[in-house]
């Protein structure tokens, strides 16, 4: 890995990240204290709960198309074979959704950017799955701690897509070595900001990622089952492709 090779790959992949990211940070920071009002607070539980998980599908639908392009844009990620870019893809995109949520939350008032307002965890009462959001909330918190600038979330997204032990992958040795150049590249990022106690701090949440992934999986199986309908006509169809 010759350095120039290394700062070509973090500018690609930052460059991405800044590209495929549907708001900038200074735009959310503008709208941090915009929360919603007790009528609307009102209107969303009152909503069923296939008609919140079916709101909640096409928004979580809508940040995961983001996440399709910035994987697009990766250099070492387009070289590999369609299914493995679909494997990595199925079980890494909502993984991303969570990771870029650290731009998203604001921890002073422990709300989420959602709809185009700042939203507390009762906002999505009707969902019926106050474990899986009190989750993701905490998760935020956790991720929000480390203070991660948009470089250093730009390589750590990149690194949680390009998984090299996603089950059904093809060609599990090139994926690795995607995997190698892009921890590399966040190694040296993170030497650069003098800040490498992160990367094992980082390795940490990515285990709390996986398990919050499957909680959220088996969540979407509990959904299915109960509403078979929403599911599987109402549904965007992404979210169905990578999720069902
Ligand atoms: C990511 C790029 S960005 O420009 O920063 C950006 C761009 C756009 C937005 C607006 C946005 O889509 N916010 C969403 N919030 C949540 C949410 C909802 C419940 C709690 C916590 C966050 C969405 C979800 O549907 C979601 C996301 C992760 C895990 C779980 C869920 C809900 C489950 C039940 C499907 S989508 C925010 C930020």
């Amino acid at each position: 890995h010759s350095l120039r090779n290394i700062d070509e790959l973090c500018a690609s992949i930052v460059r991405s990240h800044r590209e495929t990211s549907q708001y900038r940070l200074e735009e959310l920071q503008a709208l941090r204290w915009k929360v919603f009002s007790r009528e609307e607070i009102q209107v969303y539980q009152s909503k069923t709960v296939d008609e919140m998980w079916q709101h909640c599908a096409v928004r979580l639908t809508e940040a995961v198309q983001y996440v399709v392009e910035f994987a697009k844009h990766i250099p070492g990620f387009r070289m590999l074979s369609q299914n493995d870019q679909i494997a990595l893809l199925k079980t890494g995109s909502m993984e991303v959704v969570l990771v870029r949520m650290c731009r998203f939350f604001n921890t002073e008032n422990n709300t989420v950017f959602f709809d185009g307002k700042f939203a507390g965890t009762e906002v999505f009462k009707s969902l019926a799955c106050g474990d899986l959001i009190a989750a993701v909330f905490d998760f935020a918190h956790g991720l929000c701690a480390l203070k991660l600038t948009e470089q250093q979330l730009a390589l750590f997204s990149a690194l949680v897509l390009i998984n090299p032990d996603r089950p059904s992958l093809e060609d599990r040795v090139r994926v690795q070595r995607v995997h190698r150049s892009v921890e590399v590249g966040l190694t040296h990022i993170l030497h650069r900001d003098n800040h490498d106690s992160l990367l094992h701090k980082l390795y940490q949440r990515m285990a709390v990622l996986r398990s919050l992934c499957s909680l959220h999986m088996e969540k979407l199986r509990w959904f299915s089952q109960r509403y078979p309908l929403t599911a599987h006509s109402l549904f965007p169809p992404l979210y169905k492709e990578l999720f069902a």
